[in-house]
């Protein structure tokens, strides 16, 4: 059972809000201001913010509200991250960010129907719970964490699903980094449409 949010995405769970510098992928290095939504049932048992996962342990929040707070700061980009964030209605949300000139960017696991207006989808795959296949054509970056060397043959999988221009990372899981990162330099290496996503704010030791 999770808390009723209503489909028309006037109020989300939110679990967290801040303004740092995006970590991962494409738009590495970027200052963003994350909007964090609570609830995600796909599963990944090394998720790194398993706290999200229960939607009912964050308030339900005006998307007037968080649309204002994102506004407040001179980098004119959000990222919209979870949890699972397609698991609710973003329309609201993102035409109100956009209708102000900020960026929407998403970090999403695909499993879930896409809504919202996106400058920026991130799709990052979990075989816990597959992505849906109409998400493989609108990602910009498919952002595929590497937990053990079996994941690159998982990897080129997704590759094959989205579009031509698209972006492709591969991401060490973090506890397993001092294992796979060689691995993942050694395959980029001989692999190179593909390119190393490090999660950087951990090493910056910034949210
Ligand atoms: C916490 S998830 C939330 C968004 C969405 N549920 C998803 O998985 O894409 C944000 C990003 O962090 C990545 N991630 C989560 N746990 C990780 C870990 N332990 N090591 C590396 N990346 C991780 C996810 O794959 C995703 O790209
Ligand atoms: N700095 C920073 N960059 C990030 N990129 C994706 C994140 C996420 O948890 O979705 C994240 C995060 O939590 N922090
Ligand atoms: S889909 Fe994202 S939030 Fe959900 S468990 Fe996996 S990494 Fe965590
Ligand atoms: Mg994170």
């Amino acid at each position: 059972m999770t808390n009723q949010v209503p489909e028309d995405g006037s109020v989300l769970p939110l679990m967290e809000e801040f303004y740092t510098i995006q970590g991962e992928g494409y738009h590495s290095g970027k200052a963003a201001y994350f909007i964090r939504l609570g609830g995600c049932d796909v599963g990944c048992h090394w998720c790194d913010v398993k706290e999200s996962w229960d939607a009912e342990l964050h308030p339900l929040t005006p998307v007037s509200r968080i649309i204002e707070n994102a506004s407040m700061y001179p980098g004119k980009a959000v990222v919209i991250t979870g949890g699972e964030p397609l698991m609710y209605n973003l329309e609201p949300l993102t035409s109100g960010l956009q209708s102000l000139g900020i960026k929407t960017f998403i970090e999403t696991s695909g499993a879930y129907p896409l809504s919202g207006q996106w400058d920026w989808i991130c799709l990052s795959p979990k075989k816990f719970k597959a992505p849906l296949p109409s998400i493989g054509p609108v990602a910009g970056e498919l952002k595929v964490i590497v937990f053990n060397k079996s994941d690159f043959e998982w990897a080129e999988k997704y590759a094959e699903i989205v579009s031509p221009g698209c972006k492709l990372y591969l991401q060490p899981e973090w506890s397993k980094a001092p294992v796979v990162t060689p691995m993942i330099i050694e395959y980029v290496k001989a692999n190179p449409k593909w390119e190393i996503s490090l999660q950087t704010h951990k090493y910056l030791n910034i949210p």
